[in-house]
């Protein structure tokens, strides 16, 4: 026995060679690096479509071998009929008084394990669910289900379903009952042509000017329910003629936000590129290398004549041209994107991150841990920044020649930001006061976290040399406890209490609570911070929020809305949710570091603003109504949130993305969902109505959009978070 296994067999190690230099012609990277061709082979996955060209006598019982050609030439994987070529490509015509061939692909033939890996099991052409033939339709029908089952029953990891019509309710009915219903996981990969006279149905009358493949796919994938993108995914079939919505950069971003399993692509496209070499058409290039957002994706050739079926070099070039067209792309884009090239960013490895909701932090109710501590403090740009701020208010309050500055650190968690205080004291007296008359800072930490508070004490034995007083407490008891203690009150506060959208870890709340303790002229760092939001479009974030779940033994762990769990009758103690898990799911704000998403509108716009110190004791509350205009068809999955802050004068924070501090990653963008995707279309407006309001135990935003459509007609999404039932932030 060799130590050759089924895999080999199939797709053997050993390839034909020819055409490689060729191909890698242009590229600067060097072999052996990881977008090198070698490297590109086993990263980049391309298949082979079966078609009734590939047809030979005895196929559907010979698939082993097929496939092992197939490797030869350097397919990953093949689409095969999942009932057998035989049953695939016969006629519709020719279906004999509704009796199409029975399904008919041996099991056997291969391991199980290579049915899971290298076969995605193909629908039979001929199937039409939507037909105007209802008899066919239902014929369609029956015939779908059973080679569903048998795409389970081969144990299969994908499959492929071709859309052809500009309406499938039928095909969608089937599906949706299908993934939501079934103890069966697998991919389902739906077929969408780029161009609209390939979808049986249109007729390029006046009605349908609007349509586009886009909306063909948005509404048959909203007709499955918005199933996962993990299991439902587009498979875009590149056409020759590129319509205008895969070549307009703005329509185009829009697939950036769906679920993208696959390309296919039909052999007529390539053409002979300047070194002779088999290239796609640009128009053809360009689309799929913006949409390549991961080399996890799948390429599928499809030929489209029989002319090359025994010609395995032709059949190689074809693969190796589509693997050439992607391989450098995710190299290039992280090389300008800079990602992970920061310090903080490679502490972080912030594109772990990428699309995971996380809740929002609640310092004031809860008490940080020191690896939540911990990864804040990796961040070393906001603390510099923060440094350079202080040094700024010393400089202005230390010209008056005065021999002392008071300065309070409020929320000061294990203490980086008081470091930096003190150096900026040092740069502050070797800069301007040259060593004579040197300008004393004396620093009071005030921190709520008992926990904490070893650490303050610890830092301040060991690398403060005992220089600050440290005050255990909640700011909002400052005035008193000064009062008591007879503490001297501060020329400069400052803080760091602020959450992705601005003010939502209650930054206003806790500092109103020290004004009466401030004298006239004191400086609060920050001066004043302000939110921001943009509409986003984000199929894959609306599907992971709505999919959240609680397993039985969380199922007391708090919301984070209003209401506290409670002992239930049966001795357990339990969270209640009365408006319903999903409306909770989605009544919440979450932070994000968002991937898969695209902006629907080319810059945020402010929201809420507040300035400190409040002397005028104004209210927190605040109502903003926020209006975009829209460019484009698209679902609106809600908004990315953002704030910056003005921390002194001009030195300032920022995650509003135009203004971004260079290499921050404290902070990621805020999600605010929408309950369902909004369907929005070009020329429309809407309108984020946003509250945030107060009482006594906390602060909650409530929120919901309101559409204008051109025609005059106007929408109003439910209002989100009444009440402060699923998002509520204690004080
Ligand atoms: C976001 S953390 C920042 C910690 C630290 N300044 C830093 O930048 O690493 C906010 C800190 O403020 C503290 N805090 C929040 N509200 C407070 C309050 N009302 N009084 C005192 N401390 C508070 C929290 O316990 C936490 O340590």
């Amino acid at each position: 026995m060799s130590s050759r296994t089924y895999a080999d067999d199939l797709f053997p190690l050993e390839v034909i060679e020819q055409g490689e230099e060729q191909l890698s012609a242009g590229s600067s990277s060097p072999s052996g690096t990881p977008n090198s061709v070698d490297a590109a082979n086993s990263r980049i996955h391309v298949g082979w479509m079966t078609t009734p060209f590939d047809v030979e006598e005895n196929l559907d019982r010979q698939v082993a071998p097929y496939c092992t050609n197939l490797g030869e030439s350097k397919y990953n994987f093949v689409s095969f009929p999942v009932g057998g070529v035989v049953r695939a490509f016969c006629k519709p015509t020719a279906l004999s008084e509704h009796h199409p061939p029975v399904i008919d692909l041996p099991d056997v033939q291969l391991a199980n394990s290579l049915w899971e890996t290298y076969i995605n099991g193909k629908v039979s052409e001929w199937i039409d669910c939507d037909s105007e033939d209802l008899a066919f339709a239902t014929l369609s029908e029956e015939n779908l289900l059973k080679e569903l089952n048998y795409v389970c029953y081969l144990g299969l990891q994908t499959m492929t379903i071709e859309l052809k019509r500009v309406n499938s309710p039928r095909t969608a009915a089937i599906l949706n009952k299908w993934i939501w219903t079934r103890n069966s996981r697998f991919t389902v990969w739906v077929q969408l042509p780029t161009c609209l006279e390939k979808c049986m149905g249109f007729n390029g009358q006046t009605n349908e000017k609007s349509l586009d493949l886009w909306t063909i796919w948005a509404d048959f994938r909203k007709l499955c329910g918005n199933f996962s993108g993990m299991y439902l995914q587009v498979a875009l079939s590149l056409s020759a003629n590129l319509p205008n919505e895969f070549t307009e950069p703005k329509l185009v971003e829009r697939w950036k936000a769906e679920s993208i399993g696959a390309f296919i692509v039909e052999s007529d496209l390539f053409i002979t590129g300047k070194f002779g070499e088999t290239v796609l058409p640009s128009a053809h290039l360009s689309l799929l290398q913006s949409l390549w957002s991961s080399d996890s994706l799948r390429l599928v050739l499809r030929a489209v004549n029989d002319v090359f079926k025994y010609n395995k070099a032709v059949k190689f070039e074809w693969s190796q041209a589509l693997r050439h067209a992607v391989r450098d792309v995710l190299f290039k884009i992280q090389k300008c994107s800079g990602e992970s090239s920061t310090d903080s960013a490679h502490y972080l490895n912030v594109i772990e991150y990428k699309d995971v909701l996380q809740a929002p932090l609640q310092p004031l109710s809860e008490n940080l841990d020191s690896g939540v501590y911990n990864t804040f403090e990796q961040d070393q740009t906001k603390y510099v920044v923060y440094g350079e701020a202080v040094e700024g208010a010393l400089k202005d309050l230390g010209a008056d020649g005065r021999k002392s500055v008071v300065v309070y650190l409020l929320g000061g968690g294990r203490g980086p930001i008081g470091t930096k205080i003190l150096r900026a004291e040092k740069i502050y007296n070797s800069t301007f006061r040259k060593g004579r008359d040197p300008l004393k800072v004396k620093l009071y930490i005030v921190e709520k976290n008992p926990n904490a508070i070893v650490t303050l004490k610890y830092m301040n034995v060991r690398t403060w040399k005992r220089r600050v007083t440290i005050v255990e407490s909640d700011m909002r008891s400052l005035p008193r406890i000064a009062r008591d203690r007879g503490l001297e009150q501060p020329d400069i506060i400052v803080s760091e209490l602020l959450g992705s959208f601005g003010d939502n870890e209650l930054s206003p709340e806790c500092l109103d609570g020290v004004t009466d303790f401030l004298k006239p002229t004191t400086i609060s760092i920050p001066q004043k911070y302000t939110s921001y939001v943009v509409p986003i479009m984000s199929t894959h974030l609306h599907q992971t929020i709505k999919a959240q779940s609680i397993p039985f033994l969380s199922r007391a762990i708090p919301s984070h809305g209003r209401a506290e769990p409670e002992l239930d009758e049966d001795g357990m103690w339990i969270q209640k949710y009365p408006q319903g898990h999903v409306v909770n799911n989605m009544d919440q704000i979450y932070v994000v570091y968002l991937s898969k998403y695209i902006p629907l509108f080319s810059s945020t716009k402010p929201v809420f603003t507040f300035e400190h110190p409040n002397f005028t004791n104004s209210s927190n509350e605040r109502s903003a109504t926020v209006e975009f205009d829209i460019d484009r068809k698209a679902d609106l999955m809600g908004f990315g949130g953002y704030f910056d802050l003005q921390l002194y004068k001009n030195v300032m924070l920022s995650i509003e993305p135009s203004t971004h501090t260079p290499g921050m990653v404290s902070w990621f963008p805020a999600v605010i969902p929408l309950r369902d995707q909004l369907r929005v279309g070009e020329n429309d407006k809407i309108r984020l109505k946003i509250d945030r309001k107060v009482d006594a135990g906390g602060v909650w935003y409530e929120w919901h959009v309101e559409q204008l459509k051109p025609s005059g007609d106007v929408i109003n999404t439910p209002l989100q978070n009444p009440n402060g039932q699923s998002y509520y932030m204690r004080m």
